[in-house]
């Protein structure tokens, strides 16, 4: 009789509990898959309308790519509160720096690029199929995360781009995803580069998506996201020996408005965080 009753609270408890985990995981996945096709099937039809209008690799591209992404945003739910935009309206180069916390962040990317701006990307993404295409006729540079000498000598280059061809240059300074809820320390990639090109820093912050996306609790639902652009860094007067000041000052700048749009108490941690 006892097992009768143990059995019969399994099938009660344990099962129902259990579907609903098995669909919202299954949920998760349809929507990055879906995600995925998404991304695939739209650089499939953005690179020939690059090609015919450009001809090939060119930043130009960008404006191509950008209508297409923006796109996407509605069948994904999403919805962008954007400030400081006008922060963006500098003439001439500028290196601008933003938290990274998924692979959606593409369309947070492209809902607020200025024009003739690139990004600096791993290599990887150069072979992710008809998504690599893209990036490569968009002008992306890619880097070896791995091999910090390739990386700095691919900056180098890129500083004289900037100059040359009058570029703006979007880095990720955290170097990788991070949707923990903080920031990660920041490399310090950015901040040489912009010393090299002798250009002024805008950051640009996007509040958490932990309310609506959270790989490990497998949620993916629609939501609102902050983004501000914040004021512009001025980087005369800098020398090579300050950019762990640089770098530090730009990320505490940027946690702490992170935390504010994100709707959390601020917590600061020590100085220094943002080096390696
Ligand atoms: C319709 C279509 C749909 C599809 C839609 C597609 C849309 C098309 C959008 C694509 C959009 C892509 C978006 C991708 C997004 C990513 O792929 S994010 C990942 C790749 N990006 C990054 O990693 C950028 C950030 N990383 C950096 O800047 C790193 O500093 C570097 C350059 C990789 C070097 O890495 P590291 O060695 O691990 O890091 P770090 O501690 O900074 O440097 C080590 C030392 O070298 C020094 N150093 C670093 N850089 C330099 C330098 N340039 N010069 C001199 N010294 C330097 C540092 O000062 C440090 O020395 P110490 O101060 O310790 O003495
Ligand atoms: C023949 C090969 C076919 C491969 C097909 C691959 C299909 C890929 C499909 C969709 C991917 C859409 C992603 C859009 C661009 C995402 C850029 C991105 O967010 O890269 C991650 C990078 O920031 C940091 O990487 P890690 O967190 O260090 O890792």
């Amino acid at each position: 009789m006892d097992l009768w009753w143990v059995f019969l609270y399994t099938m009660v408890i344990f099962v129902p509990f259990l579907l609903i985990q098995i669909s919202s995981t299954f949920k998760f996945h349809f929507k990055i898959i879906s995600y995925c096709i998404l991304c695939v099937t739209l650089s499939t039809l953005a690179a020939p309308v690059c090609l015919l209008k450009n001809g090939g690799r060119t930043v130009d591209n960008m404006r191509i790519i950008r209508a297409f992404v923006r796109t996407m945003k509605y069948v994904f739910g999403l919805r962008y509160e954007v400030k400081g935009l006008e922060n963006f309206r500098i003439d001439g180069p500028c290196v601008i720096v933003s938290n990274h916390q998924s692979v959606l962040d593409m369309m947070g990317l492209m809902e607020i690029l200025p024009d003739r701006c690139v990004q600096i990307a791993k290599r990887e993404l150069m072979f992710a199929g008809s998504v690599g295409l893209i990036t490569y006729l968009g002008g992306v540079i890619y880097i070896n995360r791995k091999q910090t000498r390739d990386a700095k000598s691919i900056m180098a280059g890129v500083a004289r781009a900037m100059t040359d061809d009058n570029l703006k240059v979007w880095v990720y300074p955290e170097g990788t995803r991070n949707n923990s809820g903080d920031l990660l320390p920041f490399k310090k990639g950015a901040f040489h580069l912009a010393l090299q090109a002798k250009v002024p820093i805008i950051p640009v912050v996007y509040s958490s998506y932990t309310s609506f996306y959270d790989r490990k609790k497998s949620l993916f639902s629609g939501g609102i996201i902050k983004v501000e652009i914040l004021p512009k860094i001025d980087i005369s007067g800098v020398k090579e020996a300050d950019i762990a000041d640089l770098t530090d000052r730009c990320f505490h700048e940027m946690r702490r408005v992170f935390f504010r749009l994100s709707g959390k108490p601020y917590t600061p941690i020590k100085q220094n965080a943002s080096s390696k």
